[in-house]
């Protein structure tokens, strides 16, 4: 089997893509955020307490035929950012882009953090982290793509992000249409159960490439690219006016500069992120001070490789063993 499915940006800067997918029986339709750094699949539920609710679609396995209570299980997860949900599970039927799983343990809110509540067109996340990631307890639970797996006709997903754009998720075979040349591929670490792997080092604007490994999390539920200072002194070196800015968090600048490209390497291919790409977002709607789609990873532990860096390439997750992820240029 095969699905595919469009992955939709949420507002004007990319900020998150949501995807339709159908839950229980007759289908409702939630739209969700895949999210290849986490790997719970929850959902804005009839149990997560109205005050709580703003918009978003809701999942009520009452109104299901399918549903089954998953008794005595609770999750409770935490992301990047701060934000957080927590709440009972189910299990029921489960699509995404016309590939069905029948006994998805789908994680219902009980509470949800305001930035959710805030977030009026995304109803939740599908995790498509390793599955030794799942919060879920007693027992722990399977990701859409570990349950879809054996019905697969390829142990794969990719990710065709797009900048202001719809992209697309497809599970289960690589759409020769959507990229040119060949995939790269480089080995993945699946412990503790991120997409780990290196970048085989970058180059600002046409400057010189610089070899370096530099290991990160490929993390479509991400906004940004997040690596280390002295790569993102490097490139903002070249941006006048910019800043590394306390009060914003981050690396602001003129919306009116000029911004050089950032390419990264993997293995032997090169992908070159538009400068547009970098140009994230104007710190206010009137401001003429724009904020960085290039940060600093130094107080994150970790490098992420955000949406503004995977919107830039055809990007294969590979379920095989061992895993690995490609890249190919489009
Ligand atoms: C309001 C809101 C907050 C966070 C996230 C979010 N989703 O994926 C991630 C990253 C960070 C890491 O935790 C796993 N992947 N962050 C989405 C939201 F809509």
């Amino acid at each position: 089997d095969t699905g595919s499915a469009a992955a939709v940006p949420i507002n004007e800067v990319d900020i998150a893509y949501v995807t339709p997918v159908t839950v229980g029986t007759p289908p409702q339709t939630l739209m969700l955020d895949l999210d290849t750094g986490s790997s719970d699949l929850w959902v804005f539920s009839s149990l997560t307490p109205s005050s709580q609710v703003r918009g978003q679609e809701i999942y009520s396995p009452a109104k299901s035929s399918t549903s089954k209570l998953l008794s005595g299980h609770t999750w409770s997860i935490r992301y990047g950012d701060g934000s957080g949900s927590r709440g009972t599970v189910y299990t029921d039927n489960f699509t995404i882009g016309g590939l069905e799983v029948e006994s998805q343990a789908v994680q219902t809110a009980q509470e949800v953090s305001s930035s959710f509540t805030q977030e009026q067109s995304l109803d939740g996340l599908v995790g498509l982290g390793f599955s030794t990631l799942n919060t879920v307890r007693p027992s722990s639970q399977l990701t859409f793509f570990d349950n879809a797996r054996p019905k697969l006709d390829e142990e794969v997903f990719t990710a065709d992000l797009k900048y202001h754009a719809t992209g697309s998720y497809d599970f289960g075979f690589i759409d020769r249409a959507k990229y040119t040349g060949n995939i790269t591929y480089t080995p993945v670490q699946q412990s503790p159960g991120y997409w780990t792997h290196s970048l085989s080092g970058y180059a600002v604007g046409s400057g010189a490439f610089q070899s370096t490994q530099i290991q990160g999390i490929s993390d479509t539920g991400t906004t940004l690219l997040y690596l280390p200072t002295a790569i993102v002194t490097a490139y903002y070196r070249q941006v006048q006016g910019a800043q590394n800015s306390q009060y914003y968090g981050g690396y602001v600048f003129p919306c009116s500069s000029t911004l050089p490209t950032f390419t990264f390497g993997i293995e032997g291919a090169r992908f070159t992120i538009p400068a547009s790409y970098i140009n994230y977002t104007r710190i206010s709607p009137t401001s003429s001070t724009c904020y960085g789609g290039l940060q600093s990873s130094s107080g994150l532990g970790i490098n992420i490789f955000g949406d503004v860096a995977l919107k830039a390439a055809f990007v294969v997750f590979s379920g095989t063993n061992p895993p690995r992820i490609g890249f190919g240029t489009k």
